[in-house]
């Protein structure tokens, strides 16, 4: 589960109201920060807390105290020594035993651990040039950072960095996981975060939980139990992959062989005269249709068993694909890399075309293509990945798969996934060929669009882990397991 950062203040708020003193959700706030850095630096000369004006800074006003009552070596420096802006963070500060002294006081030395405590939930803006120094010497010296809810200079939103950000080892967030934990380059500055349980009712905080996910096997297991009491119904469908021509048919087999592994009972390649015998010599399991132009292909799709396609992967950028696309506007249809390049300079004739009904169009574009087919919405820096997901996939009547480190699914109806499972090393050729094959499978198989896009783009992940870091697009998709 995720919250948004605006949620933070709104959970207090509603804390206080049922009776829980904000000042009991900050102690046990700070408390988990002092467990964790006596947890996990045994070894610290000192610690050194570095307290910003909000509550953020009382969390660590408290992790202070608590450090230096278990007899600890502890400093505190202050963003600015004027009174804390909260009544909590002031009665934090004054309960605080340790005399704060002006961050530009703090030298950092060899086996200081520093206690990120500058900003938290309530960034606002950039961080100041004192603070960016402050980072820079803290990574020139290596010394270890654990930040409290998050590494200040990120936005709990967006993942982003204001200006610079702390480059956290550890991180010990409250209640949830925010999205800026999740999407990056937040994630990698979060280090090993750790989600303290801090006293916040259960019921407050599903009230306040994000649309937006983490992407996981509850997305889509409830929906497909729901629709199959065995859970079986999923091992047929027929999924049809377009080929390009004679010297670019890899892609294509690719996914189609992904398509196989993920489930579809039935497979077939559909491609020029000129690519047949390409195919045909390298595929077994995978059936072939010769399909050159519009006519045999409106022929084929007389076959209504055919659940779903897969048009892009090695299929050539033109006319040809963008006629073809028009001819599946009533079917469910994954298009990747040339097929959405081939509507960069009429995207809204794409659009126009699966308009209508329930999602059935599933888009699976890299940074590069979504730029093509939504500039402006590419072009906005301020709005987050999930953000960007979300507007395209309203525009479009489509499932968004904006592919990445931190791929983000997103439908029209607004709901959200960002994925964390995929290891560095799944970003290899032919790897995206493999994640359409798999949502194509699982569409032909029956699943709804933005369950298949969640499902697809985890298994993938899955994969990639099994398959290990030597991994090819041939041992992906050998890994594939559904
Ligand atoms: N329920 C929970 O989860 C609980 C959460 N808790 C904790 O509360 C934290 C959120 O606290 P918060 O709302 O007081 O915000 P926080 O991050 O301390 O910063 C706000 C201050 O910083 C200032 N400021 C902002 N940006 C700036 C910049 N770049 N440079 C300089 N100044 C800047 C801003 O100034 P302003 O914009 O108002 O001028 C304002 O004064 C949360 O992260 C968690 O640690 C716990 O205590 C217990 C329960
Ligand atoms: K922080």
């Amino acid at each position: 589960m995720l919250i948004e950062p605006e949620a933070v203040a709104k959970i207090d708020a509603d804390c206080i109201r049922s009776g829980i003193p904000g000042y009991a959700l900050m102690t046990a706030a700070g408390h988990a920060v002092a467990a964790a850095a006596l947890r996990h630096y045994p070894e610290a000369e000192r610690f050194v807390v570095l307290a910003g004006p909000g509550n953020n800074g009382g969390d660590g006003y408290v992790a202070a105290r608590l450090l230096a009552e278990s007899g600890a070596d502890i400093r505190v420096f202050r963003l600015s020594m004027k009174p804390p802006m909260t009544e909590d963070a002031s009665r934090a500060h004054a309960e605080c035993p340790v005399e704060g002294l002006p961050l530009s006081m703090y030298c950092p030395r060899l086996g200081d651990v520093v206690i990120d405590a500058l900003f938290g939930a309530g960034l606002a803006r950039d961080l100041s040039p004192e603070v960016s120094d402050l980072i820079s010497e803290l990574e020139r010296n290596r010394i270890p950072v654990l930040s409290v809810d998050i590494p200040s200079g990120i936005c709990g939103r967006s993942g982003h960095i204001r200006g610079a950000a702390f480059r956290a080892e550890r991180t010990v967030t409250f209640v949830a996981l925010k999205p800026g934990q999740v999407l990056l380059p937040g994630r990698e500055h979060c280090g090993e975060v750790e989600i303290a349980e801090i006293g916040v009712p259960r019921r407050l905080i599903e009230q306040y939980r994000s649309p937006t996910r983490i992407n996981s096997p509850d997305i889509w297991l409830d929906y497909a139990s729901a629709k199959t009491p065995s859970g079986h119904k999923y091992s047929h469908g027929s999924l049809g992959v377009f080929s390009g021509g004679a010297t670019q048919t890899g892609a294509c087999r690719l996914a189609a062989e992904a398509g196989l592994r993920a489930g579809a009972g039935l497979v077939t390649i559909a491609g020029p005269s000129e690519a047949l015998a390409a195919n045909a010599a390298h595929l077994t399991a995978v059936m072939l249709r010769q399909v050159d132009g519009r006519a045999e292909l409106d022929e084929w799709l007389q076959d209504r068993r055919l659940g779903a396609f897969v048009l892009g992967p090695g299929f050539g950028v033109g006319e040809k694909a963008r006629d073809f696309v028009l001819a599946l506007r009533d079917r469910n249809l994954v298009l990747d890399a040339d097929g959405i390049t081939s509507f960069r300079d009429d995207p809204e004739r794409l659009f126009e075309a699966f308009s209508t009904g329930a999602p059935h169009l599933i888009l699976t574009p890299h940074d590069g293509e979504f730029g093509r087919l939504f500039p402006d919405v590419a072009a906005s820096k301020e709005i987050s990945k999930v953000e960007r997901a979300q507007a395209a996939a309203r525009r479009a009547n489509a499932i968004i798969i904006l592919k990445g480190a931190d791929t983000v699914i997103a439908g029209p109806d607004g709901r959200c996934a960002i994925n964390s499972n995929a290891p560095p090393w799944l970003a290899t050729a032919g790897s995206g060929d493999v994640l359409a094959g798999i949502c194509g499978s699982l569409m032909a198989q029956g699943f709804a669009a933005f369950e298949t896009a969640c499902a697809a783009v985890w298994y993938h992940g899955e994969a990639g882990n099994r398959a290990g870091k030597g991994l090819t697009a041939e041992s992906l998709v050998s890994h594939i397991d559904i």
